[in-house]
């Protein structure tokens, strides 16, 4: 039997002054599943994220994540619920440390505020400890030990951007947004990249959502993939069906070829 998605768009659409970003676009994603939003530019792949993060609030639909319904919450408050994200452009603190970085990641996740945390210092210094030992484990698990005490504004793109993947897994996602993880890497940082996201669906069986402008990463790297063009859904499938459909074809695929 299929499992439950974990996340669940039913027929959004959002448009800005006349501009139709995305229009009825449906789909599930399930547990452990790697899903993946193509198209071309402009097509809405990174407004389906703002709307799934609370950037944008759709004019109509339903975003439903682990049972809770998201239209509404603010950015924060679906980060706390357990959606991660990385960008098109990294976004981190330049002038801090890979540490500091991946530190400020797991703030975000902590449950103690500043108050709280005064009050029974104990703890908080339990959960500060605790942090400590999951940001190692992320240095460990993305391979970044030689760059942790590194300024993260004076390291190779390619490192900034596991940097940045790493920042989001310290919030203990339970569903991760790519954005073009592999935008502007050169062929081994693709392939590092690639293979850090396959073992981050082998191994912590976080489900993630990537949207992409490398199609031969799309196609070996995703369960299913969703094809959008003018924010109107047009194919959703498994890659082989994908690269055969000659909706995508005409719309998206051989325009690319
Ligand atoms: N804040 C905004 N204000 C006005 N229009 C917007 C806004 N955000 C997105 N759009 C418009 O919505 C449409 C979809 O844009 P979006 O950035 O989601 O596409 P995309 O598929 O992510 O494109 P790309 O592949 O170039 O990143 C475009 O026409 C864009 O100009």
């Amino acid at each position: 039997m299929e499992s439950a998605p974990i996340l669940e768009l039913a027929d959004v659409r959002l448009s800005f002054a006349g501009v139709t970003a995305i229009d009825g676009v449906s789909f599930g994603v399930r547990p452990n599943e790697l899903f993946a939003v193509i198209g071309p530019n402009g097509a809405g792949k990174t407004s389906i994220f703002n709307v799934i993060s609370g950037v944008y609030r759709p004019q109509e639909g339903r975003v439903t994540f682990d049972g809770t319904d998201l239209l509404g919450r603010r950015p924060h408050e679906i980060a706390s619920l357990g959606v991660a994200r990385t960008f098109q452009n990294v976004e981190l603190f330049a002038n801090l440390t890979v540490l500091d970085n991946l530190m400020l990641g797991r703030h975000q996740q902590l449950r103690y505020g500043a108050l709280a945390g005064m009050a029974w210092l104990g703890r908080a210094r339990k959960a500060e400890l605790a942090a400590r030992l999951a940001v190692e484990d992320i240095i460990d698990f993305l391979e970044l030990e030689q760059w942790r005490r590194h300024t993260v504004g004076l390291l190779p793109y390619g490192v900034q951007k596991r940097v940045e993947l790493g920042r989001a897994l310290a919030q203990e996602p339970k569903l991760l947004l790519l954005d073009e993880p592999v935008a502007g890497m050169n062929l081994e940082e693709t392939e590092d990249m690639a293979r850090y996201i396959l073992d981050i669906r082998e191994e912590l069986g976080i489900p993630m959502i990537l949207v992409e402008h490398d199609m031969g990463l799309v196609m070996d790297l995703a369960d299913r993939v969703l094809v959008v063009d003018f924010g109107v859904p047009i194919a959703l499938g498994a890659p082989t069906d994908i690269r055969t459909d000659p909706e995508v074809i005409r719309a998206y695929l051989g325009e690319a070829s």
